[in-house]
């Protein structure tokens, strides 16, 4: 059997070759906070730590919850509306419970990024973790606010109901028996659940094949007859679904199954599948096939005493050692540079650790963060900046322009304070929260309404969603009108991880969307409640 990486170096190579995106995504248009959270999450979330562990629930979760789809309506999908099914016959184990559960107990989900995305990158490292291919994530799945149509197979229904749910879902007769066989390469059959099938109450588990791996030994088991898969010679002959399936076209699919690069690069694409079945309607992003060469983090500003500070940092993709790295900005009159400068050096680097590579998967990505910190003049202000990379190796400096436009700051009348937002504790409760302050350039007449996204689950068990709540901002007392500038204050839950500001001031609104609340560091404040 190849060994691990060879498998998924197989798969990466053959899909780099077959579809040819091996360095299409490297780069993207800013801003787009669904890139770039997904980025994070993807290559330096703890996500890919699930890699370590093989959790075959991950993949079953996914293939449940995309069952509800239907070819001849494009409705349904892999939509997260699994969290309204659970208490169908269909959906029976707490499997798919604790796997969601674990899914809302992240407290990843996002305004761009939901229940449905993270069902399809469970599937994905359930499948890398038991040592299985690489597949690439696409995200911008919608999430469902109601259950989907009752389509998952059971192992009790027959060969035709099976072929006819299959092809509901989009997948012909010898797609259906690959990808169950890829289903059934890792994981079994629950006792406890499934008292009909696994009828001794002594074998609380029985595994589809003998290895726990990602591989094609559930096809060489059954070819040769020696197969412990309950579902093809379990005790019950009704519930032998999986002999149904396998033998339908006389073993010929399983045949060609045998071979395991056939069987690698089938199941990669199968899944694929699977998890970017989506609704009509619903549009998917290019998949992620490595990190971006470079990516911006969300520019955090704060004013005091006159001064506006900017900081910001740029994640570079294998950089050269001695590389130098500059920030640049023109003001919002133009290209004019005032005598308070308009370029900053970088003061320092953050290392990046990419999880995959250190798993090693995508080995050879390595990344540095400059950071940057611009003090900018109040009045003239910013309108957008760019970086400059100096290799100091005689090389000519590469511009990082955000592909000639620069990065645009679209107005800087409101802005999340990041000098005055501070995280609080209170004591002796120990209750954290932010107290958020909120710059608006104007007058005392402004108003400011925030809204804040709290990924903590509601429930302890699904359906669990996202807080999304909005408030109307109020006149900070203790951060007086100053410069020009007002200051709106709110309180947000300590797990807020996107807010959302809009402000009218002097007949004009102004809007701020999606501010990564990770983007900074806020200072812990005791307070005695
Ligand atoms: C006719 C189609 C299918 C039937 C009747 C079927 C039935 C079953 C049953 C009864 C179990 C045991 C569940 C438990 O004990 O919790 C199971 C487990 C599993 N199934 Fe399927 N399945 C089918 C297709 C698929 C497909 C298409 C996939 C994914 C591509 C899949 C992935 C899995 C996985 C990963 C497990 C193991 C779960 C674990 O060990 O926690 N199945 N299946």
């Amino acid at each position: 059997m190849p060994s691990r990486y060879s498998v998924i170096q197989a798969v990466v190579v053959g899909y780099a070759v077959g579809v040819g995106y091996a360095h299409s995504t490297s780069t993207f248009q800013w801003p787009n906070a669904q890139l770039s959270y997904v980025d994070k999450q993807l290559w330096e979330g703890f996500l890919p730590g699930l890699v370590a562990q093989c959790a075959p629930r991950g993949n079953t979760t996914a293939y449940h919850d995309m069952s509800t789809h239907n070819v001849d309506d494009g409705s349904g999908g892999l939509d997260a509306s699994i969290q309204f099914e659970l208490d169908r016959a269909q959906n029976i184990g707490q499997g798919m419970i604790e796997s969601l559960n674990d899914f809302s107990g992240f407290e990843i989900v996002a305004p761009m990024f939901g229940m449905a995305d993270l069902i399809a990158l469970g599937a994905i490292f359930a499948v890398a973790g038991c040592g299985g291919p690489l597949i690439p994530f696409r995200a911008g799945r919608v999430d469902a606010t109601e259950a989907g149509p009752p389509n998952v197979p059971e192992p009790q229904q027959d060969l035709a109901t099976h072929t006819e749910m299959f092809r509901q879902m989009g997948f012909n007769d010898t797609e259906m028996i690959a990808l169950v066989a890829c289903g059934h390469t890792i994981g079994g059959v629950t006792q406890v659940d499934f008292p009909t099938i696994v009828m001794d109450p002594e074998d609380s588990f029985v595994g589809f094949d003998t290895t726990t791996a990602f591989d094609n030994t559930i096809i060489s088991q059954y070819l040769q007859n020696t197969t412990e898969d309950v579902l093809v010679v379990g005790p019950n002959v009704t519930t032998r679904s999986d002999f149904r399936i396998f033998s339908s076209d006389g073993n010929a699919t399983m045949q060609s199954l045998l071979n395991p690069g056939t069987f690698t690069q089938t199941c990669a694409d199968l899944i694929e599948r699977m998890i970017n079945t989506v609704p009509n309607g619903v549009s998917l992003t290019d998949p992620f096939s490595e990190p971006f060469d470079y990516v911006v983090s969300e520019p955090v500003f704060s004013y005091r005493n006159g001064t506006l500070a900017m900081v910001t940092t740029l994640r570079v993709l294998n950089p050269s050692v001695n590389a130098t790295v500059t920030l640049l900005w023109a003001d919002r009159e133009g290209s004019f540079c005032p005598s308070t400068g308009c370029s900053v050096e970088s003061f320092g680097t953050q290392p990046v650790t990419f999880r995959l590579t250190e798993l090693g998967i995508y080995l050879g990505f390595t990344a540095e963060r400059y950071e940057f910190n611009a003090t900018i003049n109040v009045a003239t202000s910013i309108s957008k900046f760019w970086f400059e990379i100096n290799n100091n190796d005689g090389s000519d400096p590469i511009t990082v322009d955000n592909g000639g436009g620069g990065f645009v700051i679209e107005q800087d009348s409101l802005f999340f304070d990041n000098g005055r937002t501070v995280a609080v504790s209170l004591t002796p409760s120990f209750e954290e929260f932010f107290r958020l302050v909120i710059a608006v350039r104007g007058d005392t007449t402004a108003t400011v309404s925030m809204t804040a996204f709290d990924p903590r689950p509601t429930a302890f068990s699904p359906p669990s969603f996202p807080v999304i709540t909005t408030v109307d901002l109020i006149l900070d007392e203790t951060n007086p009108p100053d410069n020009g500038f007002v200051f709106f204050t709110g309180n947000a839950s300590i797990t807020t991880n996107f807010i959302s500001l809009t402000a009218t001031s002097g007949g004009t609104t102004y809007t701020q969307t999606n501010f990564d609340m990770s983007a900074t560091n806020f200072s812990l404040v005791e307070v005695s409640a």
